[in-house]
């Protein structure tokens, strides 16, 4: 298995190119499953979890060829010849439940294991069979999987979601637009994913309005027809990034990044004291190593609010606060299993309940530290630019799931920081 290994210190400076976002290309992949034409996709990331969606629609009889050294996704599903998601596959990864709309309303019948809870929380997928009841679909659960049927088809319905759910949402967008009738969605996710996904849909078709408002509504059409669509940029790819030179002093340029995908998160890095610059090509972010930033509270919160998908590596940058930060996450139930990691650094970290209270100041100082899950693992690169010494990251496997070519982008900037096998 490979580790990575950072040593600390170098400012960044420079520029780094951010990908299409993974979490709008797991949910624009399913939506390949919805016609007998072909989607393409461009602007792909290159993960291992577009891997694994890959994988799992090929298990259900689509065709996926990744092109131009994986950026271009072309997909056709002429015809979905096996009518079961796979525990083997679906357990990899949690976005595999998003086949399940897709498959029920072109099928009207589906069996998709259930992902099962995982390292940051138990997240439940009630909501997702929920809005699909609301159309009609009946559901058996057993054995692990879900059994769903909707014989004779979809039927438009109305669901009111009693809690925001972006994978629920997603799922019932792609099952309306094949049911009969209207379907209104209200309390939905507004992230930029649904967006994209909904503005992919459009172009396949389907009628959709309110896409990024509470409301979505989706007026059923017969059959949807095939389409090229531009994934939207990584937006917690580009928070990440936008974090590295706030770590060490520097100035880098984000290209492609722009302040409405990431907007709450970048009002906090005003509000500590770190300069954000949109420009012609992306985002730039320059901080003076020299001057002190500012404490923080920060709440995770759906879209448009704090995402949780960046309180990791918001706790890493917090660590060299000036003072007391609290971190609250409201999203997932366990989504702090970085702190103990970076305290291994030196960190005074607290946690208590759903609050971390982060003291910042303290010196760090490499140490070898353990990936437990996607967004923990890129947490603790970030301490490793900004730590004395030498720190090593294992399991990076986690890592591959969300960042292309994280060692060149950051080696690119000056970064010392190399990807070596952990028995070599
Ligand atoms: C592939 C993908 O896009 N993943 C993102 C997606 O995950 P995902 O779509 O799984 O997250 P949700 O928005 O569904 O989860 C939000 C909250 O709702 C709860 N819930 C969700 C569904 C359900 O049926 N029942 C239920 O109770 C969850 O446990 C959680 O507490 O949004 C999360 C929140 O922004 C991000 O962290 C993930 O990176
Ligand atoms: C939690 C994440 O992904 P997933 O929902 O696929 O686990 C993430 O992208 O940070």
């Amino acid at each position: 298995m490979d580790k990575i290994v950072v040593r600390g210190g170098n400012a960044l400076n420079g520029e780094i190119p951010i990908a299409g976002a993974k979490n709008a290309c797991l949910t624009l992949m399913p939506a390949a499953l919805l016609s007998a034409e072909p989607l393409t996709l461009t602007n792909a990331p290159r993960l291992s979890d577009i891997r694994t969606m890959t994988q799992l629609l090929q298990s259900l009889g689509c065709e996926v060829a990744a092109l131009q050294d994986g950026k271009v996704l072309a997909m056709g599903c002429e015809a979905i010849t096996n009518e079961v998601a796979h525990y083997d596959i679906v357990r990899k990864m949690r976005a595999s439940i998003l086949v399940l709309g897709p498959m029920l309303a072109r099928m009207g019948k589906a069996t998709v294991s259930l992902p099962g809870g995982c390292a940051i929380g138990a997240r439940p997928v009630d909501l997702h069979l929920k809005a699909l009841e609301a159309m009609g679909a009946k559901m058996d659960l057993r054995d692990g999987y879900v059994y769903a049927t909707a014989e004779g088809g979809l039927t438009g319905g109305e669901y009111e979601f009693p809690v925001v759910s972006v994978g629920a949402t997603e799922n019932a967008l792609m099952a309306a637009t094949l049911a009969k009738g209207t379907t209104v969605l209200k309390n939905v996710a507004r992230e930029p994913e649904i967006v994209d996904l909904a503005e992919c849909l459009i172009a396949m078709g389907a009628k959709i309005t309110g896409q990024g408002t509470s409301t979505i509504t989706i007026e059923g059409v017969e059959r949807l027809h095939g389409a090229t669509h531009r994934v939207v940029t990584d937006r917690i790819e580009l928070g990440t990034y936008m974090l590295a030179p706030v770590m060490t002093g520097g100035s880098v340029e984000c290209l492609g990044g722009t302040r409405d995908l990431v907007g709450a998160f970048v009002d906090k890095l005003e509000e500590c004291g770190v300069e954000v610059e949109e420009t012609a090509r992306g985002l730039r972010v320059t901080r003076d190593a020299d001057k002190p930033l500012k404490p923080l509270h920060v709440v995770t919160e759906p879209y448009p609010g704090f995402p949780t998908d960046l309180q990791a590596q918001m706790m890493a940058m917090l660590m060299l606060a000036d003072g007391e930060s609290e971190l609250e996450e409201t999203i997932f139930e366990n989504r702090f299993m970085h702190a103990p990691e970076l305290q291994r650094m030196g960190a005074d970290i607290r946690v208590r309940g759903g609050t971390a209270h982060v003291h910042g100041g303290k010196p760090l100082r490499g140490a070898q530290v353990m990936a437990t899950d996607l967004r923990a693992s890129v947490s603790l690169i970030l301490a490793g630019l900004a730590a004395e010494g030498e720190t090593s990251v294992s399991r990076v496997y986690h890592l591959d799931r969300g960042y292309e070519k994280l060692v060149e982008k950051l080696s690119a900037c000056g970064a010392d920081v190399e990807r070596v096998s952990e028995n070599g």
